[in-house]
């Protein structure tokens, strides 16, 4: 079944952009004859035989971040000076750290002994010191269950998607073809000032920006003008700056040309581009960071979520006042329902609109226009019949055309072509190609279960006519074969740590004591500030650690795979006097369109503005909780602030898709950080946790 692009509703799971992550990590099995979605891709390499594929894979080599910019906090050098002290095995102790702490860590088998010339492993950073000897500053204040760094295993158990392709020694990848840094080629003056207004002076261009820099902003060379590429890299690696930057280059430059089209209508927002994300969080940090971008260039940048409930009429919030907003970068508590009230009021041209697939199309078909084709139980009568058939529902009116659309950016593109997501994305893209005058053919259903083979015959390759850029840090095995499939010719750009952990991210595995593990993370927590305070010369107490604000105490994430479980655990930690947000899909504070609820977690942009909060305004500044659970609804896309080191994994991950995307929220962008992941290593359970350790390790670069 084949049909143009139309406003036929959705039949699949549309409806609830803000609970997609959530839905996609606890529903259950897959419905589509997609493969699996949570297997990482054993190979980059297109391999669309038969399909006139023109796609090319090309890798960048190993470099580091430069942040000569980046302020230097006392936080930092706390937890430099922790890390050394933690080392070093304390004060009183050199080089305790190395030995083993507990009897069922030593080398005890032949095997083990036979091994004795290799290097030791580290396993502890517990120290193995005697607390009764020890001043009483540097006692633990409560015990922790054993800890142990992980170090990357020898037989990694996960491909690397592009070895198939490329030797990735860095000997192997020339450095001499890629750019190294921002100015070549040269980007605009005013963009180029507002990346080391960000950055500092002295950045360079990451592996997936050098990629950027050399393809994206290289005029296309075949017959379309229209290019897709896929930028693959691991979290935190500037995804974000990698395609922003070719494309607001390429939005202004059109405008200073004087080539930017016409609004087709003069009621409806006609933007010049779309970025697409999974969650309303990430929508808006985007877009907080593309303005960032933007001080310099005159441009305008809009993100409306479908999350955000409008608190007032929309009808009482004018033309002019949207547009003096949106002229005035500033995003309305309305949460960007910049819905035109009346025909003659003329809508402001907005040239990037960030938003959730679901959200752009309501707002290009009408609100409510997929209404009738849900289910509503208010019509359901006990007896299952619908007492209410002829119900009526009115879809408003459209607020965009997509006629103008010449970017599309797909963030977290392993997501939003997930087998449950991507038939809403895809009509979207669809959408978007007839509203140009080019419609391409569109597939409610995708059977890709063939791609192994030479394709089906019935299978049209979409020609869309607007660039596509797909962003992700993971490419399970569904999404390369959609991409092979259906994007023959993209070009691949990925960096060489792609599926790995960032290189600056410690890993440990902290045993369970017993039954109480809200008991353990609280511990674990507390000796995370009790750190912080003896790097900071402070005295600290189990409790003082809490409570004493002279010291700069580490944020800490916790990872739940259960709603449940972080509300649990919120309590908890509540009651024993730990402030804390706990944040799942279905909470109260997430609905208000903005990202006030994590303010304090996420990175400041340039300005502040992501940390401005209202209420907060003139107010006094009352301290934040230090410490945010959550489900895997955070795990993605969002830059967390640097000050956040610590990710705690609660739970056993359910895959290493989400286990990478959990544990990048920490170590990015050459930031150090830890992930603890807890675990049981003796006991009922305790074999399927070694499964996990081994697992994690194999993901440690
Ligand atoms: N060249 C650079 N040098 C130093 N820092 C950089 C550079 N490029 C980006 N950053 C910083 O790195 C951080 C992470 O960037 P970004 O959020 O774009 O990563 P990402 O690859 O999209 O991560 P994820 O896969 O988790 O979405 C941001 O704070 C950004 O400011």
């Amino acid at each position: 079944m084949s049909l143009l692009a139309s406003s036929r509703p959705l039949t699949k799971a549309h409806h609830l952009p803000t609970e997609l992550l959530a839905c996609l990590f606890h529903s259950s099995a897959p419905t589509s004859s997609f493969p699996s979605r949570t297997k990482l891709a054993k190979s980059l390499k297109p391999n669309s035989k038969g399909r006139g594929a023109t796609g090319r894979l090309e890798v960048a080599p190993r470099e580091t971040f430069t942040r000569d910019a980046v302020p230097h906090t006392e936080a930092e050098d706390a937890f430099k000076a922790r890390e050394k002290w933690m080392r070093e095995g304390g004060p009183s102790r050199k080089r305790t750290s190395e030995r083993p702490n507990s009897s069922s860590e030593r080398p005890n088998s032949s095997s083990d002994r036979q091994r004795s010339n290799r290097p030791r492993p580290q396993f502890a950073t517990k120290p193995r010191v005697d607390e009764e000897k020890l001043p009483s500053v540097l006692k633990l204040p409560d015990p922790t269950g054993t800890t142990e760094v992980l170090k990357p295993s020898r037989r990694p158990r996960v491909n690397n998607p592009l070895s198939e392709e490329f030797e990735l020694s860095p000997k192997a990848v020339s450095t001499q073809q890629l750019p190294s840094e921002f100015s070549s080629p040269p980007l605009m003056e005013s963009l180029l000032s507002s990346i080391m207004d960000i950055l500092g002076p002295n950045a360079r261009p990451t592996p997936i920006q050098a990629l950027s820099l050399k393809h994206l902003f290289s005029p296309s060379q075949g017959d379309s003008q229209w290019r897709q590429f896929l930028l693959a890299s691991e979290t935190g690696s500037g995804k974000s700056i990698a395609y922003l930057l070719p494309m607001l280059q390429d939005l202004k430059q059109t405008e200073l040309d004087g080539t930017v089209p016409r609004l087709t209508s003069k009621r409806l927002m006609a933007p010049r581009a779309l970025v697409l994300a999974p969650t309303h969080e990430l929508s808006r940090q985007l877009s907080v960071f593309a303005k960032s971008l933007l001080h310099n260039t005159k441009l305008r940048v809009l993100c409306a979520s479908r999350a955000n409930a409008p608190t007032q009429s929309r009808r009482h919030v004018t033309a002019s006042k949207m547009a003096s907003d949106i002229d005035s970068d500033i995003v309305p508590e309305e949460g960007g329902e910049f819905i035109v009230s009346s025909p003659s009021n003329a809508a402001k041209p907005v040239d990037v609109l960030v938003c959730t697939p679901s959200r752009v199309l309501e707002m290009e078909k009408g609100r409510g226009w997929d209404y009738e084709h849900k289910e509503h139980p208010e019509d359901i009568d006990e007896n299952g019949r619908n007492i209410r058939p002829n119900r009526k529902f009115t879809v408003g009116p459209p607020e965009i055309t997509l006629a103008n659309v010449d970017w599309v950016v797909v963030d977290e593109a392993d997501v939003l072509f997930d087998p449950d997501f991507q038939e809403s994305t895809r009509l979207l893209l669809a959408d978007i190609a007839t509203a140009k005058g080019k419609p391409v053919a569109f597939t409610p259903e995708l059977n890709l279960s063939s791609t192994t083979t030479e394709p089906a015959p019935s299978i049209e390759v979409p020609k869309y006519p607007f660039n596509l850029i797909l962003t992700t840090a993971t490419i399970p095995s569904s999404l390369a074969s959609y991409l092979d499939t259906y994007h023959p010719s993209l070009m691949r750009l990925a960096s060489p740590n792609l599926h790995k952990l960032p290189s600056t991210l410690q890993t440990e595995y902290e045993s369970w004591t017993g039954g109480r593990r809200n008991k353990d993370v609280e511990n674990r927590i507390r000796r995370v500030w009790w750190e912080d305070a003896i790097a900071a010369g402070r005295q600290a107490t189990s409790e003082s650690v809490i409570s004493d604000t002279s010291f700069e105490k580490s944020k800490v994430l916790i990872f739940c795979n259960k709603s449940t479980k972080v509300e649990e655990l919120g309590k908890y930690l509540t009651e024993r006097g730990i402030p804390n947000i706990a944040l799942t899909s279905t909470s109260d504070s997430r609905h208000k369109g903005n990202n006030h609820h994590l303010d304090g977690f996420l990175r400041e942009c340039a300005g502040g503005q992501e940390s401005s909060s209202d209420a907060s305004a003139g107010a006094e500044k009352t301290e934040q909780p230090h410490v945010l659970i959550t489900t895997s609804l955070l795990s993605r896309g969002l830059d967390f602030s640097p000050s956040i080191k610590h990710v705690f994994i609660m739970d056993a991950p359910r895959n290493m898709v989400d286990f990478l995307h959990r544990a990048g929220r920490s170590g990015r962008a050459g930031e150090q950080g830890k992930v603890v992941v807890f675990g049981k290593s003796k006991g009922r359970g305790a074999g399927k946790d070694r499964e996990v350790k081994s697992r994690v390790k194999a993901l440690i670069s």
